[in-house]
Protein backbone atom coordinates (compact mmCIF):
# COMPACT_ATOMS: atom_id res chain seq x y z
CA UNK A 1 0.00 0.00 0.00
CA UNK A 2 3.12 2.31 -0.13
CA UNK A 3 2.98 4.37 -3.25
CA UNK A 4 -1.04 5.35 -3.39
CA UNK A 5 -0.89 5.16 0.46
CA UNK A 6 -3.31 8.42 0.87
CA UNK A 7 -5.84 7.34 -1.99
CA UNK A 8 -6.18 3.93 -1.12
CA UNK A 9 -9.01 2.96 1.14
CA UNK A 10 -8.29 0.61 3.97
CA UNK A 11 -9.70 -2.06 5.20
CA UNK A 12 -9.18 -3.02 9.11
CA UNK A 13 -10.27 -5.60 11.08
CA UNK A 14 -10.74 -4.84 14.88
CA UNK A 15 -11.17 -8.22 17.13
CA UNK A 16 -12.98 -7.79 20.63
CA UNK A 17 -14.99 -4.77 18.51
CA UNK A 18 -18.23 -5.21 20.74
CA UNK A 19 -15.92 -5.20 23.91
CA UNK A 20 -15.41 -2.11 26.17
CA UNK A 21 -12.09 -0.96 24.50
CA UNK A 22 -13.22 -2.43 21.04
CA UNK A 23 -16.29 -0.61 20.84
CA UNK A 24 -14.07 2.95 21.50
CA UNK A 25 -11.81 1.39 19.13
CA UNK A 26 -14.46 1.25 16.48
CA UNK A 27 -15.89 4.66 17.31
CA UNK A 28 -12.65 5.90 16.82
CA UNK A 29 -11.51 4.94 14.12
CA UNK A 30 -14.51 5.68 11.83
CA UNK A 31 -13.99 9.44 13.41
CA UNK A 32 -10.41 9.53 12.47
CA UNK A 33 -8.75 7.37 10.44
CA UNK A 34 -9.48 9.21 6.94
CA UNK A 35 -8.11 6.06 5.02
CA UNK A 36 -10.80 3.58 6.56
CA UNK A 37 -12.54 2.02 3.67
CA UNK A 38 -14.31 -0.92 5.64
CA UNK A 39 -14.02 -1.70 8.85
CA UNK A 40 -14.74 -5.27 9.78
CA UNK A 41 -15.94 -5.92 13.28
CA UNK A 42 -15.41 -9.41 14.79
CA UNK A 43 -17.02 -10.73 18.00
CA UNK A 44 -18.43 -13.42 19.64
CA UNK A 45 -21.64 -11.31 20.54
CA UNK A 46 -22.45 -8.96 18.24
CA UNK A 47 -23.79 -5.85 19.85
CA UNK A 48 -26.84 -3.88 18.37
CA UNK A 49 -25.88 -0.81 18.23
CA UNK A 50 -23.27 -1.60 15.39
CA UNK A 51 -25.97 -1.52 13.09
CA UNK A 52 -26.17 2.49 13.74
CA UNK A 53 -23.17 2.69 12.36
CA UNK A 54 -24.11 0.72 9.13
CA UNK A 55 -25.74 3.90 7.86
CA UNK A 56 -22.66 5.95 7.77
CA UNK A 57 -19.85 6.22 4.43
CA UNK A 58 -17.53 3.66 5.60
CA UNK A 59 -18.71 0.23 5.30
CA UNK A 60 -18.88 -1.71 8.31
CA UNK A 61 -19.16 -4.94 8.27
CA UNK A 62 -20.11 -7.29 11.39
CA UNK A 63 -18.77 -10.90 12.12
CA UNK A 64 -19.53 -13.21 14.73
CA UNK A 65 -17.20 -15.34 15.19
CA UNK A 66 -14.48 -17.01 17.81
CA UNK A 67 -10.75 -16.43 17.73
CA UNK A 68 -10.36 -19.82 18.93
CA UNK A 69 -11.58 -21.19 15.65
CA UNK A 70 -8.26 -20.67 13.35
CA UNK A 71 -11.00 -20.70 9.98
CA UNK A 72 -13.39 -18.35 11.19
CA UNK A 73 -10.40 -15.44 11.99
CA UNK A 74 -8.99 -16.12 8.51
CA UNK A 75 -11.52 -15.78 6.90
CA UNK A 76 -12.51 -12.61 8.63
CA UNK A 77 -8.61 -11.23 8.16
CA UNK A 78 -8.33 -12.59 4.67
CA UNK A 79 -8.10 -8.93 2.68
CA UNK A 80 -7.91 -6.68 5.70
CA UNK A 81 -4.96 -4.24 5.49
CA UNK A 82 -4.82 -4.16 9.26
CA UNK A 83 -5.53 -5.90 11.93
CA UNK A 84 -5.87 -4.54 15.91
CA UNK A 85 -6.58 -7.90 17.97
CA UNK A 86 -8.58 -6.38 20.78
CA UNK A 87 -10.45 -9.56 21.57
CA UNK A 88 -9.58 -11.31 25.06
CA UNK A 89 -11.00 -13.15 27.73
CA UNK A 90 -10.38 -10.34 30.46
CA UNK A 91 -10.88 -12.58 33.90
CA UNK A 92 -9.26 -12.18 37.51
CA UNK A 93 -12.27 -13.25 39.63
CA UNK A 94 -12.50 -17.06 38.27
CA UNK A 95 -15.17 -17.32 36.39
CA UNK A 96 -13.90 -18.86 33.55
CA UNK A 97 -11.55 -22.15 33.97
CA UNK A 98 -7.76 -21.41 33.65
CA UNK A 99 -7.80 -23.53 30.03
CA UNK A 100 -10.19 -21.45 28.47
CA UNK A 101 -8.54 -18.19 29.45
CA UNK A 102 -5.08 -19.51 27.82
CA UNK A 103 -7.32 -20.75 24.70
CA UNK A 104 -9.14 -17.25 23.73
CA UNK A 105 -6.04 -15.40 24.69
CA UNK A 106 -2.81 -17.87 23.54
CA UNK A 107 -4.52 -19.88 21.19
CA UNK A 108 -6.78 -17.13 19.56
CA UNK A 109 -3.94 -14.59 19.27
CA UNK A 110 -2.06 -17.56 17.62
CA UNK A 111 -4.70 -17.88 15.20
CA UNK A 112 -4.79 -14.09 14.47
CA UNK A 113 -0.93 -14.23 13.49
CA UNK A 114 -1.46 -17.40 11.49
CA UNK A 115 -4.00 -15.37 9.85
CA UNK A 116 -2.06 -12.71 8.90
CA UNK A 117 0.55 -14.85 7.90
CA UNK A 118 -1.79 -16.94 5.46
CA UNK A 119 -4.05 -14.18 3.86
CA UNK A 120 -0.81 -11.45 3.18
CA UNK A 121 -2.28 -9.08 5.98
CA UNK A 122 0.84 -6.90 6.65
CA UNK A 123 0.08 -4.93 10.09
CA UNK A 124 -1.00 -6.06 13.37
CA UNK A 125 -1.58 -4.25 16.62
CA UNK A 126 -1.87 -6.08 20.04
CA UNK A 127 -3.69 -5.38 23.09
CA UNK A 128 -1.47 -6.17 25.98
CA UNK A 129 -1.89 -4.99 29.41
CA UNK A 130 0.03 -3.97 32.29
CA UNK A 131 -0.34 -7.05 34.04
CA UNK A 132 2.42 -8.34 31.45
CA UNK A 133 4.89 -6.42 33.69
CA UNK A 134 3.28 -6.58 36.82
CA UNK A 135 2.26 -6.18 40.03
CA UNK A 136 4.41 -9.44 40.35
CA UNK A 137 3.74 -12.18 42.95
CA UNK A 138 6.52 -11.03 45.38
CA UNK A 139 4.32 -7.47 45.44
CA UNK A 140 7.45 -5.27 43.88
CA UNK A 141 6.08 -1.81 43.60
CA UNK A 142 6.46 -0.57 40.06
CA UNK A 143 6.56 3.20 40.69
CA UNK A 144 6.21 5.65 37.64
CA UNK A 145 8.51 2.61 35.49
CA UNK A 146 8.48 3.00 31.54
CA UNK A 147 8.71 -0.11 28.80
CA UNK A 148 12.62 -0.21 30.17
CA UNK A 149 12.76 -0.31 33.64
CA UNK A 150 13.85 -3.35 35.20
CA UNK A 151 10.63 -5.36 36.64
CA UNK A 152 11.08 -9.28 38.16
CA UNK A 153 7.56 -10.00 35.66
CA UNK A 154 6.71 -13.29 37.70
CA UNK A 155 3.04 -14.73 37.51
CA UNK A 156 0.62 -17.71 38.84
CA UNK A 157 -2.37 -16.16 37.54
CA UNK A 158 -4.08 -17.81 34.34
CA UNK A 159 -4.81 -13.97 33.14
CA UNK A 160 -1.15 -12.54 33.24
CA UNK A 161 0.16 -15.52 32.41
CA UNK A 162 -1.90 -15.73 29.43
CA UNK A 163 -1.64 -11.88 28.30
CA UNK A 164 2.50 -12.78 28.43
CA UNK A 165 2.89 -15.62 26.42
CA UNK A 166 0.14 -13.74 23.98
CA UNK A 167 2.16 -10.81 23.94
CA UNK A 168 5.24 -12.80 23.04
CA UNK A 169 3.47 -14.29 20.07
CA UNK A 170 2.95 -11.20 18.61
CA UNK A 171 6.24 -9.64 19.24
CA UNK A 172 8.47 -12.67 17.95
CA UNK A 173 5.96 -12.80 14.59
CA UNK A 174 7.53 -9.42 13.64
CA UNK A 175 9.28 -9.93 10.76
CA UNK A 176 7.59 -13.00 9.68
CA UNK A 177 6.93 -13.14 5.70
CA UNK A 178 3.57 -12.87 5.14
CA UNK A 179 1.92 -14.06 2.32
CA UNK A 180 3.17 -12.02 -1.21
CA UNK A 181 6.56 -11.76 0.35
CA UNK A 182 6.03 -8.56 2.87
CA UNK A 183 6.97 -8.70 6.48
CA UNK A 184 4.53 -8.98 9.18
CA UNK A 185 4.76 -5.50 11.28
CA UNK A 186 3.26 -6.05 14.66
CA UNK A 187 3.62 -3.84 18.21
CA UNK A 188 1.57 -4.37 21.12
CA UNK A 189 0.23 -1.69 23.72
CA UNK A 190 -0.37 -2.36 27.53
CA UNK A 191 -3.01 -0.45 29.14
CA UNK A 192 -2.94 -0.09 32.79
CA UNK A 193 -6.31 -0.40 34.09
CA UNK A 194 -8.64 1.29 31.66
CA UNK A 195 -11.46 3.60 32.81
CA UNK A 196 -14.30 5.37 31.08
CA UNK A 197 -17.70 5.27 29.47
CA UNK A 198 -18.53 1.46 29.62
CA UNK A 199 -16.50 0.42 32.38
CA UNK A 200 -18.30 -2.62 34.40
CA UNK A 201 -16.74 -2.54 37.52
CA UNK A 202 -16.98 0.74 37.83
CA UNK A 203 -20.74 0.74 37.50
CA UNK A 204 -20.82 -1.45 40.00
CA UNK A 205 -19.19 -0.13 42.04
CA UNK A 206 -21.71 2.64 41.99
CA UNK A 207 -24.26 0.62 42.36
CA UNK A 208 -23.08 -1.17 45.45
CA UNK A 209 -22.43 1.84 47.49
CA UNK A 210 -26.15 3.12 46.22
CA UNK A 211 -26.64 -0.04 48.15
CA UNK A 212 -25.13 0.78 51.05
CA UNK A 213 -26.80 3.98 51.24
CA UNK A 214 -24.40 6.61 49.41
CA UNK A 215 -20.97 5.05 50.96
CA UNK A 216 -18.15 2.98 50.50
CA UNK A 217 -15.29 1.70 52.96
CA UNK A 218 -11.61 1.95 52.06
CA UNK A 219 -9.83 -1.17 52.03
CA UNK A 220 -6.21 0.18 50.52
CA UNK A 221 -3.89 2.58 51.59
CA UNK A 222 -4.77 5.84 49.83
CA UNK A 223 -0.81 5.65 48.94
CA UNK A 224 -0.67 2.41 47.03
CA UNK A 225 -0.76 4.06 43.01
CA UNK A 226 -2.31 2.36 40.70
CA UNK A 227 -2.09 3.18 37.06
CA UNK A 228 -5.30 4.39 35.32
CA UNK A 229 -5.68 5.25 31.92
CA UNK A 230 -9.29 6.91 29.65
CA UNK A 231 -10.41 4.35 27.22
CA UNK A 232 -10.89 7.22 24.60
CA UNK A 233 -7.09 7.65 24.97
CA UNK A 234 -6.14 3.65 24.95
CA UNK A 235 -8.50 3.81 21.61
CA UNK A 236 -6.92 6.71 19.88
CA UNK A 237 -3.44 5.13 21.11
CA UNK A 238 -4.62 2.11 19.03
CA UNK A 239 -5.68 3.51 15.91
CA UNK A 240 -2.51 6.09 15.99
CA UNK A 241 -0.14 3.12 15.91
CA UNK A 242 -2.21 1.04 13.51
CA UNK A 243 -2.08 3.80 11.42
CA UNK A 244 2.21 4.34 11.81
CA UNK A 245 3.23 0.69 11.88
CA UNK A 246 3.78 1.05 7.79
CA UNK A 247 5.63 4.17 7.66
CA UNK A 248 7.74 3.52 10.63
CA UNK A 249 7.98 -0.41 10.32
CA UNK A 250 11.62 -0.47 11.12
CA UNK A 251 11.05 1.33 14.49
CA UNK A 252 7.61 0.20 15.57
CA UNK A 253 7.91 -3.13 14.68
CA UNK A 254 8.19 -5.66 17.55
CA UNK A 255 8.02 -2.61 20.21
CA UNK A 256 5.96 -2.80 23.12
CA UNK A 257 4.31 0.46 24.42
CA UNK A 258 2.67 1.03 27.48
CA UNK A 259 -0.27 3.20 27.24
CA UNK A 260 -0.75 6.05 29.48
CA UNK A 261 -2.65 9.76 29.43
CA UNK A 262 -2.84 12.83 32.04
CA UNK A 263 -4.89 10.84 34.62
CA UNK A 264 -3.70 11.40 38.20
CA UNK A 265 -1.28 8.99 40.01
CA UNK A 266 -3.41 7.79 43.13
CA UNK A 267 -5.14 4.68 44.64
CA UNK A 268 -7.81 2.48 43.08
CA UNK A 269 -10.05 3.53 45.37
CA UNK A 270 -9.45 7.46 45.50
CA UNK A 271 -9.38 7.34 41.59
CA UNK A 272 -12.77 5.76 41.53
CA UNK A 273 -13.75 8.40 43.84
CA UNK A 274 -12.88 11.02 41.08
CA UNK A 275 -16.45 9.46 39.42
CA UNK A 276 -18.02 8.30 41.99
CA UNK A 277 -17.72 11.34 43.84
CA UNK A 278 -19.32 13.08 41.90
CA UNK A 279 -22.31 11.02 41.69
CA UNK A 280 -22.77 11.19 45.53
CA UNK A 281 -21.40 8.83 47.03
CA UNK A 282 -18.40 8.98 49.71
CA UNK A 283 -15.39 6.93 50.82
CA UNK A 284 -15.38 6.63 54.60
CA UNK A 285 -12.08 6.41 56.02
CA UNK A 286 -8.98 8.04 56.01
CA UNK A 287 -6.98 4.48 56.55
CA UNK A 288 -8.57 1.28 55.17
CA UNK A 289 -10.79 0.64 57.89
CA UNK A 290 -10.16 -3.29 58.15
CA UNK A 291 -6.32 -3.94 58.74
CA UNK A 292 -4.46 -5.39 56.00
CA UNK A 293 -4.85 -9.41 57.60
CA UNK A 294 -8.24 -9.56 57.40
CA UNK A 295 -8.22 -8.51 53.61
CA UNK A 296 -6.14 -11.07 52.88
CA UNK A 297 -8.48 -14.05 55.15
CA UNK A 298 -11.66 -12.77 53.40
CA UNK A 299 -9.85 -13.00 50.02
CA UNK A 300 -8.72 -16.88 50.82
CA UNK A 301 -12.04 -17.52 52.05
CA UNK A 302 -13.73 -16.32 48.94
CA UNK A 303 -11.42 -18.39 47.31
CA UNK A 304 -12.13 -21.57 49.37
CA UNK A 305 -15.57 -20.90 48.56
CA UNK A 306 -15.41 -20.42 44.97
CA UNK A 307 -13.60 -24.09 45.05
CA UNK A 308 -16.25 -25.49 46.89
CA UNK A 309 -18.87 -24.40 45.68
CA UNK A 310 -17.69 -24.77 42.04
CA UNK A 311 -19.68 -28.28 41.65
CA UNK A 312 -22.74 -26.28 42.48
CA UNK A 313 -22.87 -22.42 41.38
CA UNK A 314 -20.35 -20.37 40.49
CA UNK A 315 -19.10 -18.08 43.16
CA UNK A 316 -16.55 -15.04 41.97
CA UNK A 317 -16.37 -11.87 44.06
CA UNK A 318 -14.06 -8.93 43.09
CA UNK A 319 -12.07 -10.03 46.63
CA UNK A 320 -9.77 -13.09 45.93
CA UNK A 321 -6.03 -13.14 46.92
CA UNK A 322 -5.18 -12.08 43.40
CA UNK A 323 -6.72 -8.93 42.96
CA UNK A 324 -6.15 -7.85 46.38
CA UNK A 325 -2.50 -8.05 45.66
CA UNK A 326 -3.18 -6.02 42.39
CA UNK A 327 -5.15 -3.37 44.02
CA UNK A 328 -2.67 -3.18 47.25
CA UNK A 329 0.92 -2.55 44.94
CA UNK A 330 1.82 0.18 43.56
CA UNK A 331 2.29 0.12 39.57
CA UNK A 332 2.41 3.27 37.94
CA UNK A 333 3.90 3.88 34.60
CA UNK A 334 5.32 6.95 33.51
CA UNK A 335 6.80 7.15 29.75
CA UNK A 336 7.34 9.12 26.45
CA UNK A 337 7.75 5.98 24.20
CA UNK A 338 4.52 6.40 22.49
CA UNK A 339 4.91 9.76 21.39
CA UNK A 340 8.62 9.28 20.66
CA UNK A 341 7.92 6.39 18.35
CA UNK A 342 4.61 7.19 16.90
CA UNK A 343 3.17 11.18 18.13
CA UNK A 344 0.81 10.35 20.25
CA UNK A 345 -0.47 12.72 22.39
CA UNK A 346 -3.34 11.95 24.64
CA UNK A 347 -6.60 13.38 22.73
CA UNK A 348 -8.69 13.38 26.09
CA UNK A 349 -7.26 15.59 28.86
CA UNK A 350 -7.95 14.42 32.08
CA UNK A 351 -10.91 16.72 32.76
CA UNK A 352 -12.67 15.60 29.49
CA UNK A 353 -11.91 12.22 30.55
CA UNK A 354 -13.40 12.80 34.19
CA UNK A 355 -16.21 14.42 32.39
CA UNK A 356 -16.97 11.62 30.14
CA UNK A 357 -16.81 8.93 32.94
CA UNK A 358 -18.85 10.77 35.50
CA UNK A 359 -21.89 11.37 33.01
CA UNK A 360 -21.58 7.82 31.76
CA UNK A 361 -21.47 6.95 35.33
CA UNK A 362 -24.90 8.90 36.62
CA UNK A 363 -26.91 6.83 33.80
CA UNK A 364 -25.40 3.79 33.46
CA UNK A 365 -25.80 3.62 37.40
CA UNK A 366 -29.54 4.31 37.30
CA UNK A 367 -30.91 2.38 34.57
CA UNK A 368 -30.53 -1.41 34.06
CA UNK A 369 -28.21 -2.27 31.53
N1 LIG B 1 -10.13 -3.57 31.00
C1 LIG B 1 -8.88 -3.26 31.33
O1 LIG B 1 -8.62 -2.54 32.30
C2 LIG B 1 -7.75 -3.76 30.50
C3 LIG B 1 -7.95 -4.57 29.38
N2 LIG B 1 -6.86 -4.98 28.64
C4 LIG B 1 -7.03 -5.80 27.44
O2 LIG B 1 -7.87 -5.09 26.55
C5 LIG B 1 -8.61 -5.99 25.75
C6 LIG B 1 -10.07 -5.61 25.82
O3 LIG B 1 -10.49 -5.69 27.17
P1 LIG B 1 -11.90 -5.13 27.65
O4 LIG B 1 -12.48 -4.30 26.59
O5 LIG B 1 -11.73 -4.60 29.00
O6 LIG B 1 -12.70 -6.52 27.78
P2 LIG B 1 -14.15 -6.88 27.28
O7 LIG B 1 -14.48 -8.19 27.91
O8 LIG B 1 -15.10 -5.76 27.49
O9 LIG B 1 -13.94 -7.06 25.72
C7 LIG B 1 -13.39 -8.19 25.16
C8 LIG B 1 -14.18 -8.54 23.92
O10 LIG B 1 -13.61 -9.72 23.35
C9 LIG B 1 -14.67 -10.57 22.97
N3 LIG B 1 -14.23 -11.95 23.02
C10 LIG B 1 -13.94 -12.67 24.13
N4 LIG B 1 -13.64 -13.91 23.78
C11 LIG B 1 -13.73 -13.98 22.43
C12 LIG B 1 -13.56 -15.00 21.50
N5 LIG B 1 -13.23 -16.24 21.88
N6 LIG B 1 -13.71 -14.72 20.19
C13 LIG B 1 -14.07 -13.49 19.80
N7 LIG B 1 -14.27 -12.48 20.64
C14 LIG B 1 -14.10 -12.72 21.95
C15 LIG B 1 -15.77 -10.33 23.99
O11 LIG B 1 -17.03 -10.75 23.49
C16 LIG B 1 -15.66 -8.84 24.21
O12 LIG B 1 -16.51 -8.14 23.35
C17 LIG B 1 -8.32 -7.39 26.29
O13 LIG B 1 -7.41 -8.01 25.43
C18 LIG B 1 -7.71 -7.14 27.66
O14 LIG B 1 -6.80 -8.15 27.99
C19 LIG B 1 -5.60 -4.61 28.97
C20 LIG B 1 -5.37 -3.82 30.05
C21 LIG B 1 -6.41 -3.33 30.90
C1 LIG C 1 -11.05 -3.58 47.77
C2 LIG C 1 -10.80 -4.55 46.71
C3 LIG C 1 -9.55 -5.27 47.01
C4 LIG C 1 -10.75 -3.81 45.40
C5 LIG C 1 -10.83 -4.74 44.22
C6 LIG C 1 -10.53 -4.00 42.97
C7 LIG C 1 -10.16 -4.95 41.85
C8 LIG C 1 -11.41 -5.64 41.38
C9 LIG C 1 -9.44 -4.18 40.75
C10 LIG C 1 -8.19 -3.49 41.29
C11 LIG C 1 -7.18 -3.45 40.17
C12 LIG C 1 -7.92 -3.97 38.96
C13 LIG C 1 -7.11 -4.56 37.81
C14 LIG C 1 -6.09 -3.58 37.29
O1 LIG C 1 -6.70 -2.36 36.93
C15 LIG C 1 -5.30 -4.13 36.12
C16 LIG C 1 -6.05 -4.90 35.12
C17 LIG C 1 -5.54 -5.05 33.86
C18 LIG C 1 -6.11 -5.89 32.90
O2 LIG C 1 -5.52 -6.19 31.88
C19 LIG C 1 -7.44 -6.48 33.15
C20 LIG C 1 -8.16 -5.90 34.32
C21 LIG C 1 -7.25 -5.68 35.53
C22 LIG C 1 -6.73 -7.04 35.97
C23 LIG C 1 -8.05 -4.98 36.66
C24 LIG C 1 -9.16 -5.92 37.20
C25 LIG C 1 -9.87 -5.38 38.45
C26 LIG C 1 -8.89 -5.00 39.55
C27 LIG C 1 -8.18 -6.24 40.07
Amino acid sequence: MADSAQAQKLVYLVTGGCGFLGEHVVRMLLQREPRLGELRVFDRHLDPWLEELKTGPVRVTAIQGDVTEAHEVAAAVAGAHVVIHTAGLVDVFGRASPETIHEVNVQGTRNVIEACVQTGTQFLVYTSSMEVVGPNTKGHPFYRGNEDTLYEAVHRHPYPCSKALAERLVLEANGREVHGGLPLVTCALRPTGIYGEGHQIMRDFYRQGLRLGGWLFRAIPASVEHGRVYVGNVAWMHVLAARELERRAALMGGQVYFCYDGSPYKSYEDFNMEFLGPCGLQLVGARPLLPYWVLVFLAALNALLQWLLRPLVLYAPLLNPYTLAVANTTFTVSTDKAQRHFGYEPLFSWEDSRTRTILWVQAAGSSAQ
